[in-house]
């Protein structure tokens, strides 16, 4: 992408932020910083405002959306915000019976095992989700310069809970699935890239800055598999939305043995969870792509000592990279301590201000 490819639209103070020329692995001020789910239980701001209104339902006010969203911005000075909302949210907008349960997570009513299943998923249009056009209209508003993140659930992820019915250690029925009846299988991912894709476009001509496809669960596949039964579907959603120009970032959980697939599949960013360090990941992606990552979320329960110097390992491995966003390993658990996000989005941008 070169700076002559500027999508229209979007303000050049937003083109030219740290976030977004690290996607593009030009120069940066700084390292950029955003975590995973920073919007959320850690902040007692959004538990107050989340009082009494359920997960999905805040979805669809789009007041409480940019609230919610600009909620880390404001708090942790970080360099991006990321959409408040969830990846099941456009298949509860087309109409799939399913919610989301405290602490728990998604779970659908009618589990998809059959072809029968399949007419569950209509073709989603942007009407289905006005609200979340309001609400980035709202958000990019409020935002100035501060890039928005847009993001949707990978064809795998979502088919892991509309085939499981919910959340799933082992993912035995999808897996049953994919194996079982191929055809199927490649029907089902096939029309949840489309899904996925309108609505990916819709965040995009909203004025989404860049957009993050979660794989959050096809970790648990081979690479073999991955190529073959995955990477058809995800590279859909990737070529669908290439011509807009703004930065694809790819992730998901424990997908060492897949990072080079992740990139492959069409990503201009490739996030990394914690258990590969950077420079291997880099080995492993190949040229051409900047990389997003990664500090064990899990790491921020301890010492400040301690996150400075698991954080200065990540800064030193990522020192020779084309593009580097750091960012953590997965998302923000809830009981973390709020005040150690704030610190370590100081510590990066200290350490690392040229
Ligand atoms: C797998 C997945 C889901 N949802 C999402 C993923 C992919 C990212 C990942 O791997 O973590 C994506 C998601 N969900 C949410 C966001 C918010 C944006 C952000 O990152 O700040 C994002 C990016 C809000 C949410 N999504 C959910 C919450 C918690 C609900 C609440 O606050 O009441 C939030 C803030 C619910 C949800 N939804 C899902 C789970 C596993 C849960 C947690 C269940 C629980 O522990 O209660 C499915």
């Amino acid at each position: 992408m070169s700076s002559n490819d500027r999508p229209t639209g979007q303000p050049t103070a937003t083109y030219e932020s740290a976030f977004m020329k690290a996607c593009r692995r030009e120069a940066v001020p700084h390292t950029p910083v955003w975590f995973m789910r920073q919007a959320g239980r850690s902040l007692p701001e959004y538990r107050k405002v989340r009082e009494g209104i359920p997960m999905l339902e805040s979805c669809m006010r789009p007041e409480l959306v940019a609230e919610i969203t600009m909620q880390p911005v404001r708090r942790h000075n970080v360099d991006a915000a990321i959409y408040f909302s969830d990846i099941v949210v456009p298949l509860k907008a087309i109409g799939v019976d399913l919610d989301i349960k405290p602490g728990v997570g998604p779970v659908v009513e009618k589990p998809i095992r059959s072809r029968a299943d399949l007419a569950q998923l209509r073709d989603l249009t942007p009407e289905d989700v006005a609200y979340v056009t309001e609400a980035i209209g709202l958000l990019t508003a409020e935002l100035g310069e501060t890039p928005l993140i847009g993001f949707a659930g990978a064809p795998f992820t979502l088919a892991s809970y509309l085939v499981e019915g919910g959340p799933s250690r082992n993912h035995e029925h999808t897996k049953a699935l994919m194996y079982g009846d191929p055809q199927l299988w490649a029907e089902l991912l096939d029309r949840l890239a489309e899904i996925t894709a309108a609505f990916l476009k819709v965040q995009i001509e909203a004025g989404a800055s860049a957009v993050q496809l979660f794989d959050s669960w096809v970790g648990a596949l081979a690479p073999a598999d991955y190529r073959r039964s995955v990477m058809p579907a995800s590279t859909k959603v990737f070529e669908a939305v290439k011509s807009y120009g703004v930065p694809r970032i790819h992730f998901g959980v424990g997908t060492g043995e897949l990072l080079g697939l992740l990139g492959e599949a069409g990503a201009d960013v490739v996030g990394v969870d914690w258990r590969v360090p950077l420079d291997e990941a880099a080995r492993r992606v190949g040229p051409g792509k900047a990389l997003q990552g990664n500090l064990d979320p899990a790491v921020l329960f301890s010492t400040t000592e301690a996150v400075e110097t698991k954080t200065q390992e990540i800064l030193d491995a990522a020192a020779g990279l084309e593009g580097h966003i750091f960012n953590l390993g997965h998302g923000v658990l809830p009981s973390t301590d709020p005040d150690a996000l704030t610190r370590l989005t100081e510590y990066v941008h200290t350490r690392t201000a040229r």
